[in-house]
């Protein structure tokens, strides 16, 4: 009889998994999946964009995945995001729960203060909060670690697969004098709003005011200004490849500053050019390149497909910036595609998300890329460095892996141009 008391419970755990675990017809079509594992051997550990995209063109713009017994959808084009994510808000804006990503950082940034103001140069807390996004950035993959699956793992020592813990090594490398590092960046953004005008600088301050209830959360406002940075890590590299991109937003920058002053907010109107880079710099390397995940909170149904309450949705940005309909050459830099394109401009806005759950920095943080990249193109000359045997270095540009995505390593020169305070 004990046997019985052990063996009848495990046949029907067994076949509730099977059941719960076997894919149902009407689901969207994606790899196919491992008995009660299902899908979790072919998610991607790095660059998850690149296999997403590639799994689109097997299984269309709608896959499906089950990791563990946890259904995930990920959209591929910008009409399939807008959809489900934009049209039906209501039931795609929740979030999916990350242990992994809410009990390690979650910690320390309750550890930062408010109203804090940053040193221009080794700021401890910048340097903490880069540490904390780095950590956000690996830990808020869905379906990467175990724990955010069967979240009780949180409960087993930290030797366990998927409890542990690793930091990021995507942190600057020291040694490297000519390299980027994400510090030198975030300085360069904080002196060009220290140079911005009393009423710009105003303007900066409301919009990061009003998104926080008055007060200027830190955190949030660096973990923005993080993505930020990344952003203009991006457009420092393709000011190295693109020298006629660079002498053109150059000469239109140096047409508002004939007094002698510095390009300022109210200025953008004027510079067409500059804004179109701007969106070419959001685009070409996005920063976000999946998005934050959402999750559904309603049974639903799309294109005949069943997409239960609680199934994770992840957007793949990346591609729809790559798609060569909207974007011919997407791999190329070209600004000018923005200058008449309405629905490349449209399709950009993925960028900083969708529905209600879109980023609520968007303002915010265009107008201080704005404003940084107008500072560094009327100041500097940027330009690919050569090594003693003459060659270009760092042409071949890896990026990182994770939620947040920048250049891993940068090599640029940055010279003061003729006639700037620089020099
Ligand atoms: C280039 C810079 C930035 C990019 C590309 C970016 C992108 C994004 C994306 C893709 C999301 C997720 C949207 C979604 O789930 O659909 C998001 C969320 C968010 N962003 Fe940004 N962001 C940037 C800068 C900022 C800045 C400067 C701030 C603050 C001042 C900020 C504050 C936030 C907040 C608070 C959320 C969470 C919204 C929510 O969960 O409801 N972001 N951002």
């Amino acid at each position: 009889m004990p046997q019985a008391a052990v063996i009848f419970p495990v046949i029907l755990g067994t076949l509730v998994l099977l059941y719960r675990y076997s894919k149902p017809q009407r689901w969207p079509p994606g790899p196919p999946p491992l008995l009660l594992v299902g899908n979790v051997h072919q998610m991607p550990k790095t660059h998850e964009w690149k296999t997403f995209a590639q799994w689109a063109k097997t299984y269309g713009d709608c896959v499906y995945v089950n990791v563990l017994g946890q259904p995930i959808v990920i959209l591929d084009s910008f009409a399939a995001a807008s959809d489900l994510l934009n049209q039906r808000s209501a039931i795609y804006a929740s979030r999916p729960h990350l242990p992994m990503a809410n009990l390690y950082t979650g910690s320390v940034i309750l550890r930062v203060t408010y109203g804090y103001q940053t040193a221009s140069e080794g700021d401890k807390f910048v340097a903490l909060a880069e540490e904390v996004l780095a950590a956000f950035s690996i830990a808020s993959q869905p379906g990467v670690w175990l724990v955010d699956i069967i979240p009780w793992l949180r409960h087993l020592p930290s030797w366990f697969p998927g409890t542990e813990f690793k930091r990021t090594a995507a942190l600057a490398n020291k040694d490297s004098p000519e390299m980027i590092q994400p510090n030198f960046v975030t300085t360069i953004l904080s002196q060009s709003a220290d140079v911005l005008p009393e009423e710009d600088r105003q303007d900066l301050m409301w919009a990061a005011g009003s998104l926080f209830g008055g007060k200027t959360c830190f955190i949030n406002v660096l973990a923005g200004s993080d993505t930020t940075v990344s952003a203009i890590s991006s457009f420092f590299l393709a000011m190295t490849m693109y020298p006629e991109v660079q002498s053109r937003a150059q000469a239109e920058v140096d047409k508002v500053g004939t007094d002698g002053r510095l390009p300022q907010l109210s200025d953008r109107p004027n510079l067409p050019y500059v804004e179109c880079v701007m969106q070419e710099v959001k685009r070409w390397n996005p920063v976000g390149p999946l998005g934050i995940p959402h999750m559904s909170t309603k049974d639903d149904v799309y294109r005949d497909y069943h997409l239960p309450a609680g199934t994770i949705i992840m957007a793949n940005v990346w591609s729809m910036l790559h798609d060569p309909l909207v974007f011919p050459d997407p791999h190329e830099f070209r600004p000018e595609r923005f200058l008449n394109d309405k629905r490349a401009v449209e399709v950009n806005t993925c960028v900083f998300g969708f529905g209600r759950r879109s980023c609520p920095g968007v303002y915010f943080a265009e107008a201080s890329l704005f404003i940084a990249i107008c500072t560094a193109l009327s100041q500097c000359n940027i330009s690919n460095p050569t090594n003693s045997r003459g060659q270009k270095i760092g042409k071949d540009v890896e990026y990182q892996t994770g939620t947040i995505s920048h250049p891993e390593k940068l090599f640029c020169n940055i010279t003061p141009r003729a006639g700037t305070s620089g020099e």
